[in-house]
């Protein structure tokens, strides 16, 4: 799995793969901005367009130059480079790459103030002044040519990180940042692109290769990390010849209410499509013929709402509890007895959660591994309002250490924490899938991986990914804005399918 590092980490990296592989710190840069310059000239293809290069005089302005002349290389000729010489202070890289450019002959305009700006009219900016460097918010000149350039109508392509965005840590609210339309980032994606604190300020992020040192990434010690599909690969089971429904476990869903059965229903269904041997769904008495024509498959335990249903816990494998079950004191009397009773990993979902949130000690008496799923709100209403994500990730990384939990914070990159104290952004999903039931579905399909015997920690991981996977392959290939979870459930199979190989 992809770690994600921290910008001193980055540093690091830098350092050792310069000292380790090796390579002058000018060839690194130099291999950066061919990065840059491949993807651009890939998507960019209109030689004409008038391009501005705004460079600083740190390594990201140096960038910005070595870029500026590899694009006049690949025949980009209408462009201008404009160096802001806010300070005394340039590194050896920039001063290079700035002899380089003007021995191929580019002028380079140098801005001296942040009162005396270019009125521009190029159709896109290419944004090298500060990149992951940046260590306080941008004031004076700085700030000035920023708000400058964010005020002009072109396309923004920031270097690395858009000048002024923080790769991590808190955001200030009013902070200014140049607003790019598409970020090519060197190497890894950072961590706070990941955040949706980002979407103001960055619309769309592409990631190359620059060959960072692939011996230091392995072993470097970082609580972050990006799941990607060959990650994926290397955790999914396919089922072996002689398996049979026992293999796969038995999955009890405890959810819905007469007036919330849909959330029953798909939760259960969902739990059946990801692969459980055996789902069993407790639901009250009114839902049963709702759930017998949606999903004959799955079996039910009857449940009163002022007493505890009777539940044999010893006969099933895991338990997903909360879509749809509602607030009130049985939920509190089924969460204690499930805690007293089972001690296996659960999944705890929804108003259960909201109902852990008012009797916290209860937390910490789930069944040791198990697994929380709470959205923003849910989240905040668990452990306390927080300012920002980069907070809620502080909160879900010492909480899952705590309480020994694996907490999903659902979000567009959903983040699973740990109680190893590791945080795992899943990489699928999309805007299509924000609509009710999702959560339910998602619930379902964890259920039935800790059914079929995944660690809790693997069946977070695989079932965020396919979850988010389902709606990607649904949604995308059709800009479709909208996938209902109904639609999920059903692509499950084919999704999982594709692990097979
Ligand atoms: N060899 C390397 O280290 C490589 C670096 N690369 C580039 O180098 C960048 C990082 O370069 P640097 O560390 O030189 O830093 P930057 O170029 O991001 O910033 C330059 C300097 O500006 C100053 N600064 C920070 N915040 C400021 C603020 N708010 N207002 C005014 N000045 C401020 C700091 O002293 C900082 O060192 C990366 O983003 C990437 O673009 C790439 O070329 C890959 C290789
Ligand atoms: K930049």
């Amino acid at each position: 799995m992809l770690p994600l590092l921290v910008s001193s980490q980055i540093r690091e990296a830098d350092a050792y793969t310069i000292a380790n592989e090796p390579i002058s710190s000018i060839d690194l840069m130099e291999r950066a901005s061919k990065a840059f310059v491949g993807w651009f000239v890939n998507h960019f293809q209109d030689k004409e367009q008038a391009i501005s290069v705004y460079c600083g005089t740190g390594n990201n302005g140096g960038d910005g130059l070595a870029i500026a002349r590899l694009l006049c290389e690949h025949s980009f000729c209408n462009l201008s480079v404009f160096v802001a010489r806010f300070s005394e202070k340039a590194t050896a890289n920039f001063q290079t790459n700035l002899e380089r450019l003007k021995a191929a002959n580019i002028q380079v305009n140098e801005l001296t103030s942040g009162a005396e700006l270019p009125s521009e009219t190029a159709e896109i900016i290419i944004d090298a002044l500060l990149g992951s460097g940046l260590n306080k918010p941008l004031a004076g000149d700085y700030k000035k040519l920023v708000e400058h350039l964010n005020t002009i109508d072109a396309t923004k392509v920031a270097v690395d990180v858009p000048t002024g965005f923080y790769t991590e840590g808190d955001i200030p609210d009013d902070a200014t940042v140049l607003k790019a339309d598409l970020v090519i980032t060197f190497q890894l994606p950072k961590i706070n692109f990941l955040l949706p604190e980002s979407a103001a300020f960055m619309h769309k992020c592409e990631v190359v290769q620059i060959g960072l040192s692939q011996d230091f990434l392995c072993q470097v010690d970082t609580t972050y990390y990006y799941i990607e599909e060959q990650d994926i690969r290397q955790i999914y089971k396919a089922r072996g010849r002689f398996s049979h429904k026992g293999t796969y476990g038995h999955a009890l869903i405890i959810a819905g209410k007469d007036e919330t059965m849909g959330a029953a229903l798909l939760s259960s269904s969902a739990c059946a499509h990801a692969g459980a041997g055996l789902t069993t769904a407790c639901i009250p008495q009114r839902g049963l013929t709702a759930l017998n024509s949606y999903q004959p498959e799955v079996m039910v335990v009857l449940r009163e709402s002022d007493k505890l249903p009777e539940v044999d816990w010893d006969k099933f494998t895991t338990i997903g509890v909360g879509p749809g079950i509602g607030k009130g004191d049985d939920t509190l009397a089924l969460l204690k007895a499930i805690s007293e009773k089972f001690n296996k990993p659960i999944v705890v979902d929804a108003d259960a959660l909201n109902v852990l949130a008012g009797n916290n000690e209860l937390l910490a008496k789930l069944p040791k591994a198990s697994v929380i799923t709470p959205h923003m709100k849910e989240f905040d209403r668990l452990f306390g309002e927080h300012k920002n994500w980069w907070q809620r990730l502080q909160t879900a990384k010492k909480k899952a250490i705590e309480l020994g939990l694996h907490i999903i914070l659902k979000n567009d990159f959903t983040i699973t924490a740990a109680p190893n104290g590791k945080l795992y952004f899943n990489s699928t999903g999309n805007p299509a899938m924000a609509s009710g039931g999702m959560g339910d579905v998602l619930t379902g399909i964890i259920t039935a991986l800790l059914s079929q015997t995944y660690s809790p920690l693997h069946a977070c991981l695989l079932g965020v990914y396919l979850h988010g996977k389902a709606g990607d392959e649904l949604a995308l290939p059709n800009r479709m804005q909208v996938v209902l979870p109904g639609a999920i459930i059903k692509q499950l199979p084919v999704t999982m399918a594709k692990f097979n190989s």
